[in-house]
């Protein structure tokens, strides 16, 4: 079964890269820094335009292997009254990490993401994320995050490393939906068809 012994065995994969890690490769059709990503699946929690309570992150290529993005705390995203629900702001975090990979031109699902809430996110805050893959090493993409409050130079109010395990599409045809998977594929906007499912030839 996919992922059994990573997670049957109770092992913790450490969350920063081995010492034969590979630096990351920033692929040669990857966005310009400063461009924005736009989101990679309208349905998407994270990024997608199609949900109504969806983060709405817009993530934009840095230099490197690294992206900016930013997220506005809702009152749909609250956990207690007037303050950001801490499983949204790992999703930030996610989304920010999984969106390295498309600099990378590869498809990876997060294995592993550890967080630490640094300081309470109230609603109406922008989370000012920023995000840089540290490493890679086989299948294994390893990132780590950053979220801040008040301006992108504001203090930290949450931060995440992340281990990210690259896939193919079988992936997602054998576990998701095949009649999403096919409208994602035939969506007239190629370039969002290229970001969900392209693989680093
Ligand atoms: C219309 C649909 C469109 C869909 C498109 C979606 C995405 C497209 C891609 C890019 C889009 C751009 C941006 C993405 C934006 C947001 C990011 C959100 C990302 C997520 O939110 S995504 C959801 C949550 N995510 C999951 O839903 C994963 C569930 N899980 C599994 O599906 C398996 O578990 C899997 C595949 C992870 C591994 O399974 P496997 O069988 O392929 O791999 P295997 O076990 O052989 O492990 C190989 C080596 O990885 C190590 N390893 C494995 N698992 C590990 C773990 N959990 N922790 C630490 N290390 C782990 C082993 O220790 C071994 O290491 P070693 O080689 O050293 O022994």
């Amino acid at each position: 079964m996919s992922g059994a012994n990573a997670t049957d065995s109770g092992r913790r994969e450490p969350l920063t890269p081995p010492p034969d890690a590979g630096r990351p490769v920033r692929h040669p059709d990857a966005p310009a820094p400063g461009e924005l990503l736009g989101a990679h699946y309208d349905q998407c929690f994270g990024c997608g335009d199609g949900q109504s309570h969806g983060l709405h992150l817009a993530a934009r290529a840095g230099e490197g292997v690294t992206v900016t993005a930013e997220f506005t705390v809702r009152p749909a995203h609250q956990g207690a009254p007037g303050l950001a629900h801490g499983g949204v702001l790992v999703s930030a975090l996610d989304e920010t990490l999984g969106s390295l990979n498309w600099l990378l031109r590869v498809i990876a699902v997060t294995g592993r993401l550890e967080t630490d809430f640094v300081r309470p996110v109230p609603v109406g805050a922008t989370l000012h994320l920023t995000a840089r893959c540290t490493g890679v090493a086989g299948r294994k993409i390893y990132g780590s995050a950053e979220g801040r409050i008040g301006g992108p130079d504001g203090p930290v109010a949450v931060r995440a490393d992340a281990l990210f395990i690259e896939v193919d599409l079988g992936h997602f045809t054998r576990n998701g939906r095949p009649d999403e998977i096919e409208a994602a594929l035939a969506d007239p906007d190629q370039l969002k068809v290229a970001r969900a499912f392209e693989v680093n030839p």
